[in-house]
């Protein structure tokens, strides 16, 4: 098979969708990989590096957009992307379509063959692909919302872990899932004062085997949120329904309840975001106020640790990456009932039922089509 993986263009986002070992491992199994020139810079990758793994350079996206078989990325297709797959391509990438009506529209319009790596799963329940991102944007949203609490980041100039005499900072984190979990781990290691909030006790349960009394948990319904948005110096928003729009559980009412310079870091906007009032910021401009309250929304938050993250990513990525290359998308979804959930579009049908629902959508499941 011919595998394509183009720079990525989205803003500021320097990973790369196939490391080099990656590509080594795909060339050793027979198949031909074409890097865009330059693919792996914000890795420290070079194209030299990409051709002592086996690897063909091109000098555009566009060949590798007309040549692949197979394109493999990070971030979701943007526009001048999306208007170069094709009918019998396969896209294998992070997607997010459920709060993007435009991308999903241009999807089913190529008539590709389009793979979602957050909505593949594992025989734990767990999303073995969007996992080591979560991880990475949990570790980061203390670290940016750290910094949008300092005065010169908007914020109303607090130490998150205090110091003796002052009080450390409140954090709130709904969502005590992958990237809550890590965020608490930061978060507490940073000293901040930490209550994390999920609507399953079981994740509670396991927040408070892991880090003892040092973290408060609560139960998540509307008037606890409520009271402690209203109290927090920080809240970091990373809850999920897979593969669903967010739901807004942080209303702008409560955004207006907190005080001046209060940070909220939406790690969850790639699904449309859990506040009322977020929306899809950039690492070149990351924040915004409302309310006098500090909004950090990037959506492609690893993409600023692009080296960790790369090969995290990768880590997860090529044992289905090779099942695709190896067998074809067809026999690698009909084999696997984990990688065939990460089938979002195909042939102009949305196959993902929560994309279908949330987007005005018919359904076509994974399986009709494979004909299983
Ligand atoms: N902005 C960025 O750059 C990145 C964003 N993400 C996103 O972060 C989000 C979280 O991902 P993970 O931590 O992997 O998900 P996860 O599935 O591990 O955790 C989500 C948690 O949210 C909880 N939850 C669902 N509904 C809730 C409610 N009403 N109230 C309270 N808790 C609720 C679930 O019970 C679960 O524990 C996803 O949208 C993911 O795509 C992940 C990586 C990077
Ligand atoms: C998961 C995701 O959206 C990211 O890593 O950028
Ligand atoms: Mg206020």
């Amino acid at each position: 098979m011919l595998i394509g993986c183009p720079k990525e263009i989205k803003d500021s986002e320097d990973r790369v969708g196939l490391v080099p070992s990656s590509v080594q491992e795909l060339v050793a199994s027979g198949h031909e990989v074409m890097m865009e020139t330059n693919a792996g810079q914000g890795i420290g990758c070079s194209d030299n590096d990409y051709l002592a793994a086996g690897a063909t350079i091109v000098e555009t996206a566009d060949e590798i957009f007309a040549k692949a078989d197979m394109v493999v990325k990070v971030k979701e297709p943007q526009a001048v992307e999306r208007a170069k797959l094709r009918k019998g391509q396969v896209l294998f990438t992070y997607l997010h379509l459920a709060p993007d009506a435009p991308q999903t529209e241009d999807l089913v319009k190529s008539e590709a063959t389009c793979i979602a790596y957050e909505t593949v799963t594992s025989d734990s329940g767990a999303l073995p692909l969007l996992f080591p991102m979560s991880e990475v944007a949990g570790r980061l949203a203390p670290q940016v919302g750290a910094q949008a609490l300092e005065n010169n980041g908007g914020g109303m100039g607090i130490l998150l872990g205090g110091v003796p005499g002052v009080d450390p900072a409140e954090v709130v984190i709904i969502g005590a899932g992958v990237s809550g979990t890590n965020a608490a781990r930061i978060a507490l290691g940073m000293g901040a004062s930490v209550t994390m909030v999920d609507r399953n006790v079981d994740a509670l349960r396991a927040a408070v085997d892991r880090f003892g009394t040092a973290v408060k948990t609560v139960y998540s319904n509307k008037g606890n949120i409520a009271r402690l948005v209203e109290k927090a110096d920080m809240v970091i928003g990373t809850v999920l329904i897979p593969g669903a729009a967010a739901p807004k559980l942080v209303t702008k009412e409560m955004i207006a309840s907190m005080r001046d310079g209060s940070v909220i870091v939406d790690v969850a906007i790639d699904q449309g975001g859990c506040f009322e009032t977020s929306k899809a910021t950039t690492h070149s401009n990351p924040t915004y106020v409302v309310d006098g309250v500090v909004h950090y929304c990037v959506a492609n938050m690893p993409g600023c640790v692009a080296r960790t993250s790369a090969f995290a990513l990768n880590n997860a990525t090529l044992p289905f990456t090779l099942a695709l290359a190896n067998k074809g998308w067809q026999q690698a979804l009909k084999d696997d009932a984990h990688l065939r959930n990460g089938l979002n579009v195909h042939e102009g049908k949305v196959t993902y039922k929560a994309v279908a629902d949330d987007l005005g959508y018919d359904y076509v499941s994974s399986e009709s089509i494979l004909g299983l």
